[in-house]
């Protein structure tokens, strides 16, 4: 499998995110595949910043990893991605979180994402869409949630 997370803090947030989706569907060696619930989520990592709304998908792609990555750049830039501070507000942001099996540490690309097994507002959408995929040390995203205290951070958005 191959797994998208979508986040979006700046501006008409749903219209980003959809925006994104349908960008990456228009490339002819992108296919969506499954697309979970849109969540409203508290920013982690630097906190004072407004809520996110996230999701993530299942894409099928004949591109390599650091192809799709260049697809997801583009992507971010068509829409105008605007990022002043590395951990601040954005209008959009597609991290790759899982390309099959691959595992990958350059500059560049970390696969599977490192910080994807401790993220509740990525593992509560995936759970979604893929409920039985291990994604950390064989633990599913509902072992992992399990061991994590996620009552207020990630919402049902629609
Ligand atoms: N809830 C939430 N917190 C975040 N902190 C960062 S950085 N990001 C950007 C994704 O790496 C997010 C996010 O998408 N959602």
């Amino acid at each position: 499998m191959i797994i998208l997370g979508l986040g979006s803090n700046m501006g008409d947030r749903e219209s980003n995110i959809k925006s994104a989706i349908c960008e990456l569907n228009k490339h002819s060696k992108i296919a969506i595949d499954k697309i979970s619930s849109l969540y409203e989520t508290k920013p982690v990592g630097f906190v004072n910043q407004p809520n996110f709304l996230n999701l993530v998908i299942s894409i099928n792609t004949m591109l390599n990893p650091h192809e799709l990555l260049s697809e997801c750049l583009q992507a971010e830039y068509h829409l105008g991605r605007i990022r002043k501070q590395r951990w601040g507000p954005r209008n959009i942001d597609i991290d790759i979180l899982i390309f099959q099996s691959y595992m990958i540490q350059d500059e560049v690309l970390q696969l599977p994402h490192p910080r994807l097994h401790e993220r509740s507002f990525v593992l509560i959408p995936l759970q979604e869409i893929a409920y039985d995929l291990p994604v950390y040390q064989g633990l599913t995203s509902k072992d992992l949630l399990q061991k994590m205290n996620t009552n207020d951070e990630v919402m049902l958005y629609k």
